[in-house]
């Protein structure tokens, strides 16, 4: 069986609004970058050097990463001789199983939240400006209380202006508390009275912004890493996450702005927001393959339920759903 059948059976006992969102939100990368892949296989009858030169090419420009796609192009290689492939009409199917293979074969973490059973679970979220921090946290606030989950949030960035007021508004839409001080006050001051207030209140989950200033290392370590120990100090084993907030559309920018947050603090995980508004969807791979960090969640549009927990089943099947389905329909 190909393995866009076998795909197609695994997602079909999923939600399929979740396998929707996924085929929506990667409306512009499978146009672009699956597009040139399908053009690619329509003007190469055989697999050969040519044409995985071209296939290299289409996967840099997709973001795939220069280690990634060598990678990538080596195992495809190594699967067209054992398979002995000669038609190149198989190959979306083999690169697609690949693809999958490479995003879990960098690790064995889930993508799933490490939440608590008892007690309060406390999520850092850290990254620059702009990359839709504000927004992630209140569509992941809304996430876990459509879940049962009573939650609160701390705006500890008081740095930017408009930071406390934005996360704020999110509070008001979805429900949930905000804890907060002036702008301008020690942020490890407010993750305190956060956690004081949601001890006492019982919550199950506390979100907490933070600062994204990336001109200086050393302030931004030196910031996170005394967020970081009030939280402990409070709850030991706490915080059970550090997400990195990551803008898919910035590309390799965003790579590097990983590797400076990941040398600052233990960074747990990935939210990699803006995946629908870009092309060059094949950073999801980059990201996971060259920083060996899970990508926790991705960002599928402006609504509050766009922000879905990744899964490389339903982002492969995002990639090439014209197909699956075809494939699967025979
Ligand atoms: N299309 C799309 N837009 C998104 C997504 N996530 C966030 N945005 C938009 O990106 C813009 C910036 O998001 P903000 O949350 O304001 O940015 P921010 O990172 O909070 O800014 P800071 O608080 O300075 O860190 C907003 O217009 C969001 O609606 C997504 O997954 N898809």
């Amino acid at each position: 069986m190909s393995f866009f059948k076998k795909l197609k059976e695994k997602i079909s006992n999923q939600t399929e609004s979740v396998t929707d969102k996924f085929r929506d939100g990667l409306t512009k990368t499978r146009d672009s970058f699956s597009g040139r892949v399908n053009d690619l296989v329509a003007r190469y009858r055989k697999v050969d050097e040519d044409f995985f030169e071209e296939l290299e090419e289409i996967l840099i420009q997709a973001d795939v990463g220069f280690g990634t796609v060598m990678e990538l192009i080596d195992e495809l290689k190594m699967e067209v001789k054992r398979q002995n492939i000669k038609d190149s009409s198989q190959m979306q199917s083999v690169i697609s199983e690949k693809l999958v293979e490479i995003y879990e074969g960098s690790g064995e973490e889930k993508s799933s939240l490490n939440v608590q059973e008892n007690g309060l679970t406390v999520i850092l979220f850290v990254g620059v400006n702009g990359v839709g921090k504000t927004t992630t946290i209140g569509k992941l606030a809304y996430k876990l209380k459509s879940e049962g989950k009573s939650v609160m949030m701390a705006a500890g960035d008081t740095f930017r202006a408009g930071a406390i007021d934005q996360l704020e508004v999110w509070g008001d839409r979805v429900g949930v508390s905000v804890i907060k001080q002036a702008e301008g006050s020690d942020p490890a001051a407010v993750m305190y009275d956060a956690i004081q207030a949601a001890k006492s209140r019982g919550a199950d989950i506390l979100l907490c912004d933070t600062a994204g200033r990336l001109q200086n290392k050393v302030n931004l370590m030196k910031e996170l890493e005394k967020v970081k120990r009030v939280i402990e100090r409070e709850i030991p084993g706490a915080p059970h996450e550090v997400l990195l907030v990551l803008d898919a559309t910035t590309g390799q920018n965003a790579l590097i702005q990983a590797k400076t947050f990941k040398e600052a603090t233990d960074v747990t995980g990935i939210v990699l927001t803006k995946l629908d508004g870009t092309a060059k969807g094949g950073i999801v791979l980059a990201i996971r393959n060259e920083l060996n960090i899970p990508v926790k969640f991705v960002g599928l549009g402006e609504r509050m339920d766009d922000l879905q927990e990744f899964d490389p089943d339903k982002y492969v099947y995002g990639l090439f759903a014209d197909l699956v389905e075809e494939e699967s329909a025979e």
